[in-house]
Formats: structure tokens, sequence, C-alpha cells
């Protein structure tokens, strides 16, 4: 797992590092990264480096200092480098004077140049862009590469609450910051490169996670040779209703592919999910469905009395429970549905920001933090929807699933989510793992049905086996 880390937690890391490297050594190493990163850039936007023209965007702090150092180093390789500085009086002196000695110009106004880097503010960063630097970034077209992290996005939050840099590259140091993975600065940041300048081992313990292919891959349950059908747990999908029985035949799919044990549903749509889903037994209610090792509930379910009644029959059944949609808005609009529970039974929400705001309040611009605390709070676990998906334990554990289209923003497509975590939760995945598992999978069925046009749930749900298969075989 690649791990995330809050500013605090990095500060402290850099404090440790200080007794054993002084910090003028790593600041240069973080700046030899950064001017790396401008070379290969130069040279795939312009077919060469020596020669090209690198503009620098300096403020007052550190990050300005690596992006002077950066710039001394693209003057060793013939980069005719120049600094803009944001705060003359201010900016980095050592780094000031080190690109002065390698030859590069220094000044206040924006020039021409085939990649700028963006070394305006770093970690101490708070609050958007001030109208100086913003008004300089808007003039900018070259491609940028940003230093640490897109100035104007918060470090902690990812939130871009005004004027940002907007990154095709960020080099980051010692390992990401929640802005590389959540919230609008995510996008802003670009394609993130991690470069360890020794701080790597003074991190400890990441604050979020992300997981790598391979581990969902090890975590996917597979038939081995001693399992039939029900040893991979039996998912029960209580979804659906006369209104929409799409959800139904959507979240019994997911379920259907995502693994070889059986899937009862339970509701009116029985007919419609049978006849799409031979392999799937369907009946009428909850009651008739028989045992089952996980249940998910809620997709076009509908909000009024059935609804409620189908929700606090799942949630007394004693295995692991999926909470998605109508059944959100229902625990919302019901506490005494949700204390009535058993609280020994695991049970993960997905709800959207409109649904999450119903259940836990407002997300706000915290994604990682806002989830934390309702998974903590609801002693659930959370998975909030959005372009990277979140998903914290109660015992405050948090992975982040990023996305890399927006293909599964479609009609549906939670529906089809909750089916995989359904699965993933009846095979007796741990259910952290199993929502995080999911996301992936699900993302990247959403990816390989709209192989770039847009796609219908209907097309993500078939496309479940090439991804499972594609995550199977990295
Ligand atoms: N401390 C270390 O060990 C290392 C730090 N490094 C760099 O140092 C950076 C952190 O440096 P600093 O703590 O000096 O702080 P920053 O460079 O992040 O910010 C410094 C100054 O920026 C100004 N500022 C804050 N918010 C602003 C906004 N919204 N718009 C415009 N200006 C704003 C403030 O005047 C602040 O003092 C890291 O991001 C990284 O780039 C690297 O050199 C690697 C080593
Ligand atoms: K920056």
């Amino acid at each position: 797992m690649r791990g995330v880390w809050t500013t605090d937690r990095v500060r402290a890391a850099e404090q440790r590092a200080f007794t054993r490297v002084p910090e003028s050594r790593l600041m240069r190493a973080a700046a030899f990264a950064v001017a790396g990163e401008v070379a290969a850039l130069l040279a795939e936007r312009t077919g060469g480096v020596a020669g090209r023209r690198v503009a620098l965007l300096v403020g007052a702090g550190n990050n300005g200092g690596d992006a002077l150092w950066a710039g001394a180093f693209l003057r060793r390789r013939g980069v005719a480098v120049t600094a803009v500085l944001l705060a003359p009086e201010r900016a980095h002196a050592e780094g000031l004077a080190a690109l002065r000695r390698a030859g590069g110009r220094v000044g206040t106004e924006l020039v021409e140049a085939d990649v700028v880097v963006d070394g305006i503010v770093g970690l101490s960063a708070r609050g958007p862009l001030r109208p100086d630097a913003a008004a300089l970034v808007e003039r900018v077209s070259a491609p940028i590469v940003a230093v640490d992290l897109p100035s104007g996005a918060d470090p902690d939050t990812g939130a871009i609450e005004g004027p940002a840099v907007h990154a095709e590259v960020t080099v980051t140091f010692g390992g990401r910051k929640p802005v590389h993975v959540v919230g609008p600065g995510a996008i802003a940041s670009g394609w993130v490169r991690v470069v360890d300048i020794g701080l790597g081992a003074e991190l400890g313990e990441p604050d979020a996670v992300l997981l790598d292919r391979a581990e969902v891959a090890r975590a996917w349950p597979v038939p081995g040779p001693t399992d039939d059908k029900y040893s991979q747990g039996v998912t029960g999908v209580a979804a659906g209703s006369a209104t929409y029985p799409g959800a139904a035949v959507l979240a019994s799919g997911a379920a259907v592919l995502a693994t070889s044990g059986l899937v009862r549903y339970a509701g009116t749509a029985a007919e419609v999910v049978r006849t799409r889903w031979p392999e799937s037994v369907a009946t009428g209610s909850v009651t008739d469905a028989g045992r089952v090792q996980s249940w998910v509930v809620g997709p076009g379910l509908g909000t009024g009395k059935a609804g409620r009644g189908v929700v606090a029959e799942v949630l007394g059944a004693g295995v692991p429970v999926c909470v998605d949609a109508d059944a959100i808005t229902l625990l919302a609009a019901d506490p005494a549905l949700w204390d009535a529970r058993d609280p020994d039974t695991p049970v993960v929400l997905t709800p959207h920001d409109r649904e999450f705001a119903r259940i836990a309040g407002e997300v706000g611009s915290d994604r990682i933090g806002a989830t934390r605390q309702a998974a903590r709070t609801l002693g659930a676990v959370v998975l909030l929807k959005g372009n990277s998906t979140v998903v914290a334990a109660p015992d405050g554990r948090v992975l982040v699933n990023q996305a890399r289209s927006a293909w599964p923003a479609t009609a549906g497509s939670g529906d089809v989510l909750s089916g995989l975590i359904g699965a993933l939760l009846a095979s007796g995945m741990d259910p952290w793992l199993a929502a995080g598992c999911a996301a992936h999978v699900h993302e990247l069925a959403a990816e390989i049905a709209a192989d770039g046009a847009p796609a219908p749930a209907s097309h993500i749900v078939d496309a479940i086996p090439a991804a499972i298969r594609s995550v199977r075989a990295s």
C-alpha cells in the first residue's frame, strides 16, 4: 500500500531527518528531483533540454527555495532559466545565490517559457493564491511542474477555493499528502511523482493508504479446488422496486459476476432478476430468501414503509450489510432503525455527498477527515463516493481509491458498486478492504466499458470480469 501523510506528520518527519541531514542537503535533493522532472517534460514537449526556456515562479518560503535550486541544476544542462520573484526581499537567499552563480536571470515579470516551475507555496500554504500570485499564474500557458503541490490547493484536504495552479506534473517529497489524492487538488496535481529525499524512513504509519492493484488482486476471492457455490459466500440482494427494477438487476448482476458464490435476490423485481441472471435464486421477500452471508440493501428500494421494513430486516439478520442509496436515506430519516441494529453487525455505508449530508452532516472540504469522523461516529465503514473514493473504518483506517477517469459517474453505477461490495462481504473479507477492492474494480470496469465513449451502468456490469481479469494479471 502506498501511504498518504498529512502535513503535520511530514513536518515532524522533517524535524527528525534534520538531526541526521542538514536542511540544505534535503532541499538540494528535492530540487535535483524537480530539475530532472522539468528536463524530462522539456524533452517530451520540445525534443530537447539545452537551449530551452524555463520560468520559475518563486514564493517566499522553502518551496521557492526548491524552485531556485532546481533552476540552478537546470542551468548546468544548458537551460535558460528565469526566476520570477513574488516576494523579492524574502526569496530563499541560498537558492537565489545558487541560481545567480549558475547564470540564471532574476526578475519580477513573467517571461516566455517552455515549462514553468511552480514554487509559489508548498506545505505552509493556507487558502487560495494571493492576488499577485494568482495574476501571474493566470498568464501562464506553458505546462507547469509543481514543487511539492499545486499552489492554491490546500495541502491537507485538496480543497481549492480560489485561483490555483493546475500542474502537468507534481514532484513531492517523502510521500503523498492528501492534496495529491483527494478533492480538486488531486486533479490539479496532474501526474504525481514521489521522491524519497531521506524522509521516507521517518514518516511512520501513514494517515491513509492507496490500494495497489496487486493488493486488490491478492484480496479478491477466487475459487480453489475445495470450493463450492456456498464456500465463497452467498450474497443477498434486497434492492429494486416496481418503480426501479433496474437497480435490482444491476446490483444482482455485479454480485453474480464478482465472485463464484451464489446470489439470492429478494424483492419485487424477482422476475426481472431471474430472467437476466438465471444463476441467481430470486424470491419475493427477505424472509423467503434463505441463508446468506451478506446483504446489499437500498438501490432502487424506495423510501416508503415497505423499504423501511426491508432495511430493518436485513440489519437484524446478523450478517454484514452494504447499505446504499434509499436505505441510507431511510436510516437518516429514522435513527431508531439504525440504533436498533446489532452493533456487532459489520455495515458498509456507501453515500454520495448528499446522502452523506443526510446521515453524517455536510462533507465540507476535508473529505478524508469527514469520512473518518463519520465512520467513528456511526461505527460503520463509510465509503464516500467522488472522483476519489474515500473509505474509512470505525478504527480510523482510511483508504483512497483515485479514479483515473470520470466514466463511473453515470446512472445506476452506484448499484453496481453495492453489488460488488456485497459479494466481497459474503466472502468474509474485511469490510473496509472489501469496500476499497470493490471501488477499485468498479472504477476499472467503468473505464473498460467506456473505452473512450460514455457507457451505461449495464455495460459496467458486463465489464466486471474483464476488470477482475486485468487486476489479477497485474
Ligand atoms: N523543510 C524541509 O525539510 C524541506 C522542505 N522542502 C520544501 O519546503 C516547503 C515548505 O516550505 P515553507 O515551510 O518555507 O513554506 P512554503 O514555501 O510552503 O510557504 C512559505 C510562504 O508562502 C506564503 N504563503 C502562504 N500561503 C500563501 C498563499 N495562499 N498565496 C501566496 N503565498 C502564500 C507565506 O508567506 C509563507 O510564509 C515544502 O513544500 C517543500 O517544497 C524541501 O526543500 C525539502 C526539504
Ligand atoms: K508549489
